[in-house]
């Protein structure tokens, strides 16, 4: 096995593409003089437009990307559209023996648009997906601008009914309202929109385009009514506030609002893409059930949750832990993750979630690829039962099914300062498993304070510290191209240990027409615990989870060099106090679905 230092030092100069050959010249004689002369003014004049381009591309700093390159960026076992752009997941559901996808799709185009349509995928097991044809397009005048964002509820009779946003525009205004359909085939490929519509418009007092994304509804026993949250925001008086309101109703077709509102925060903007459901208490646990209120703030476009109680009576939730508030701490995903929603699975009993992952490249780009966006892996979402302060969010089980060949390594300690490459067959489809203990009386002896390590600040995993950065390397060539998914500890100035853990884009990509971020979060770790990741890597996106899902971290990278054959996977441990082991490692291959473009019901 070969161990290499790591590469910490500046990105040398930006490599050619491959695709620029010299090809030989050939010499003119003079019978040939005539075809010479055409001969060079031809290729000055393509000298001159290739410098021009060249010059173009320079001033926006934009990487000559080669159709491989972005070829390979399509992901494996990830859903993603064969083209255009896709946005929020939307209205998730199970029902006759499938699980439905809904998500926010521009017919026309790689970017969002006016006409964003409903398009819909089905699967026996939220792995493999077959596409249906668009289940709602913009068709009527109350959502002829485009059919946002909504919900699916499954009422108790059995029967769906479908609540999202329409936007519609006038003379003199553009306006989003709330509208009904309901399912027209077993299949739910046509949805017939209610004449009715639109069912809800916007209280006195709310901007016309600040009222979007109803929630899927749940029953209140206490008035035998289905209720569903819609947000908004509230810009009054120099405020900044972001708010739920919570409607109630009876048949699906007629609201009302329910006096005041059920939570507010101040300075957090636009609260798009609600989410609320009930969390512990469940069959294992004797504690009280919780309620997750989440939000996707329009301001950051980061997707916030927190925890606490729901009072129905008083129609007020009310946070654990005020300093947890939504917006203020806890993220579902600190990396690039938006617009998530989730659904209760009744056939496995628990509460899956996903969120859609943007491109975080060149429109330019995503123009030559055309396509944008991918969806996450579906993940499980619950209570952590171990801590109480957060949830767990945790890959679907399912996703093992795609799990090739593993292999194992046992017993590698990584020194201070060292990379260890992984003899693996491939770097680009991976579900990687590692835990990781430092030198327990290395830590021990250390007792300088290192407090306030930042992921998003501190320097990414090139910069030393006494207990971090340690972990792994995807996407790396050995050459510079390289993502570190990390743990960073630093004892704080209480003595006790506070861990970090963050995805370091920064050297992802010599191509400078992309956004790099460090990004992530400190993680719980309660004593005896030894530091967990799991890392899922395909292709253009990275999805990291640390400590059973306590906090996970996305990342869409674009590498121009250590992509196929060339892709690898390190350990590495840039600390400079302690080796650490790492105690178990397991990289499985991930195999490919096959996402088909058209569903027929008999050959599946
Ligand atoms: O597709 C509409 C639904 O999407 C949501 C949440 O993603 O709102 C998005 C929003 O548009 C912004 O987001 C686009 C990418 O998702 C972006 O490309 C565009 O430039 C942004 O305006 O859609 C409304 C437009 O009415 C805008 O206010 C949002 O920020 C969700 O809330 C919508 O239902």
């Amino acid at each position: 096995m070969e161990s290499k230092a790591i590469a910490t030092g500046e990105y040398a100069p930006l490599p050619s593409t491959g695709e620029e050959k010299q090809h030989p010249s050939r010499s003119c004689g003079v019978r040939y003089w005539r075809a010479c002369v055409i001969a060079v003014v031809v290729a000055l004049v393509v000298v001159a437009v290739a410098l021009a381009k060249a010059r173009m591309d320079l001033a926006d700093n934009a990487f000559p990307w080669s159709n491989s390159m972005l070829q390979w960026q399509r992901a494996g076992f990830h859903f993603q559209t064969e083209k255009n752009f896709m946005s929020d997941p939307n209205g998730p559901v199970y029902y006759r023996g499938y699980y439905h996808l809904f998500y926010q799709y521009n017919r026309n185009g790689v970017a969002w648009d006016d006409g964003m349509a409903w398009g819909h995928v089905v699967s026996r097991d939220l792995v493999h997906w077959r596409h249906l044809p668009m289940a709602m397009v913009p068709d009527h005048w109350y959502d002829i601008k485009g059919v946002l964002s909504g919900s699916i509820t499954v009422l108790h009779n059995g029967t769906l009914v479908m609540l999202y946003t329409g936007v519609y525009t006038n003379a003199t205004v553009m306006m989003e309202v709330q509208c009904v359909a309901v399912p027209a085939d077993p299949l739910l490929r046509r949805w017939t929109k209610h004449p009715a519509n639109p069912v809800i418009v916007h209280p006195p007092g709310i901007k016309d385009m600040d009222f979007r994304d109803p929630t899927t509804a749940w029953f209140d026993e206490s008035d035998s009514t289905y209720r569903t949250i819609i947000g908004s925001k509230d810009d009054h008086h120099g405020g900044h506030a972001g708010f739920a309101m919570v409607y109630k109703t009876k048949d699906l077709l007629s609201f009302q609002r329910i006096p005041g509102i059920l939570h507010r925060v101040e300075g957090t903007g636009m609260w798009e893409c609600m989410d609320f459901y009930p969390v512990g208490g469940g069959d294992n646990s004797s504690s009280e059930v919780l309620y997750v209120i989440k939000a996707s703030m329009d301001d950051e476009r980061h997707d916030y949750y927190a925890l606490g109680r729901y009072d129905a009576a008083g129609n007020t939730w009310t946070p654990l832990d005020p300093e947890l508030d939504l917006g203020m701490g806890l993220r579902y995903d600190w990396g690039k993750f938006y617009a998530s929603t989730s659904f209760y699975d009744p056939v496995k009993r628990r509460r899956v979630m996903l969120g859609y992952v943007g491109e975080t490249d060149s429109r330019r780009s995503d123009e030559a690829k055309g396509w944008a966006s991918i969806q996450s892996i579906p993940r499980t979402v619950a209570l952590d039962e171990k801590t109480w302060t957060n949830l767990l969010l945790w890959p679907v089980q399912e996703i093992e099914t795609l799990r090739a060949n593993a292999t194992e390594f046992n017993g590698i300690t990584i020194d201070t300062g060292s990379v260890f490459l992984l003899p693996i067959r491939q770097g680009t489809q991976l579900d990687i498993e590692a835990s990781f203990r430092l030198n327990a009386s290395a830590v021990a002896a250390i007792s300088e304070a290192d407090v306030g390590y930042n992921c998003s600040s501190s320097g990414g995993a090139a910069t030393r510290g006494v207990l971090g950065p340690f972990g792994l390397l995807v996407l790396a060539d050995g050459r510079g191209e390289q993502t570190a998914v990390y743990f960073y500890v630093s004892r704080g100035l209480d003595g006790g240990l506070r861990t970090s853990f963050c995805n370091d884009e920064s050297r992802s990509s010599w191509a400078r027409d992309v956004t790099k971020r460090v990004v992530g979060s400190t993680v719980p770790v309660l004593d005896g615990e030894v530091l967990s990741m799991r890392v899922l890597v395909d292709h253009s996106i990275v999805q990291s989870f640390a400590m059973g899902g306590r906090v996970t971290v996305t990342s869409r990278v674009y590498p121009t060099e250590a992509i196929y054959a060339a892709a690898g996977v390190y350990l590495f441990n840039n600390a400079t106090g302690a080796s650490v082991a790492a105690e178990r490692l397991v990289v499985h291959e991930m195999d490919s679905v096959d996402n088909k473009q058209i569903f027929l019901v008999d050959d599946w």
